[in-house]
């Protein structure tokens, strides 16, 4: 990475505003951005390569629209720097390699979804043809609607056929799928991974984790602008370091016994159902079995992302307070 960052910095390698084939899709090179107090994105450090499809996951506030916003140059960094293939971000955009689905950026009103996709492909320089991207979006139906007229789905997945209006190597997503019913968002993401299928690298944010966990080979955990966790979502549940136990009691749970149980990093009881999370499940089950009682239809399982998400993110907020 550090070499074509060098290299990249003395400006575009070719005619066509690009960089070394070996560039990374992305470079965020120690990215801070704060807004006056707020420390939005610090000292960030991201690469992302070619064909990789990447989701970006954090809690409200952790800095997932301003990282997208500094990669598409619509902000720029306090420090460090960001380079899409090996280039400025303007470079790349101006080459037609970046395609982007924004969460809210107002759309021209007065016209038809097929003079604004018509608009969006005559100013992209590797354009598809109108007809292929209103069919991909799934929106040649809608294609002599006024954009004014339109439902919130039916907005997004215009967006969608914004940012898919030509051969961009690059796509990103904030948040694409916002307002969308079930149906447009498999008709969504099908498409996008017939996108991903031709190549192209593709980076979503999402507060959907099922979303990052079926479509992204890659998780990106963010929080205070921080990554906190990169690896596939296999490996992002393994890093919460977790597992969940459920079991049945006969009796009402003496709960100080079970809440002194070793290794337990959350508990949950209801009644004779229990719930628990714990670091090390064969040393919390040893030690219940230990304490006399008969749990019944004992489950440990592997946390899902979405708990695997909580627990990271969880931990960070529990240690920053510690400080
Ligand atoms: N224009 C701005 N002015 C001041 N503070 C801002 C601005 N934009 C973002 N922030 C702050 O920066 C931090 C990161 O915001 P950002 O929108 O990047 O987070 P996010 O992860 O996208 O959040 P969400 O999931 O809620 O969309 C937040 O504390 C937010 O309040």
């Amino acid at each position: 990475m550090t070499a074509t960052t060098a290299q990249s910095a003395s400006g575009p390698a070719t005619a066509s505003g690009g960089a070394p084939a070996s560039a990374p899709v992305v470079a965020f090179d120690k990215v801070n951005k704060s807004y006056g107090s707020v420390r939005a994105v610090a000292d960030l450090d991201l690469t992302l390569h070619e064909g990789e499809t990447v989701a970006l996951l954090g809690p409200n506030g952790a800095g997932k629209s301003s990282t997208l916003d500094l990669l598409l140059g619509l902000r720029t960094p306090d420090s460090g720097a960001v380079r899409l293939f090996g280039t400025s971000p303007r470079q790349a955009i101006e080459g037609g390699r970046v395609g982007a689905m924004l969460q809210s950026g107002g759309l021209m009103e007065d016209v038809t979804v097929q003079e604004l996709v018509r608009l969006a492909c005559d100013l992209h320089p590797r354009a598809h043809p109108v007809r292929q991207v209103l069919e991909q979006a799934g929106i040649t139906e809608i294609a002599d609607r006024k954009v004014n007229k339109l439902s919130g789905g039916q907005e997004q997945r215009v967006r969608f056929a914004l940012a898919t209006a030509g051969a961009s190597d690059l796509i990103v997503l904030d948040e694409p799928t916002t307002g969308m019913d079930v149906s447009s968002r498999q008709t969504f993401w099908a498409a996008m991974r017939a996108q991903a299928r031709q190549g192209r690298t593709i980076l979503f944010a999402t507060h959907y984790l099922e979303e990052a966990d079926t479509i992204a080979d890659r998780v990106i955990v963010l929080h205070r602008g921080r990554v906190l966790a990169d690896g596939s979502s296999a490996e992002i549940k393994a890093m919460a370091g977790a597992r969940r136990i459920a079991f049945e009691l006969d009796e009402p749970a003496d709960e100080a016994a079970l809440r002194a149980l070793p290794c337990l990093t959350g508990i949950e009881i209801s009644g004779r159902t229990v719930r628990m999370r714990s670091s090390d499940a064969d040393a919390t089950v040893h030690a219940l079995y230990g304490l006399g009682v008969y749990p019944r239809g004992i489950e440990v399982a592997g946390l899902g992302l979405e708990q695997a998400f909580l627990a990271i993110t969880d931990a960070a907020t529990a240690e920053e307070a510690g400080r």
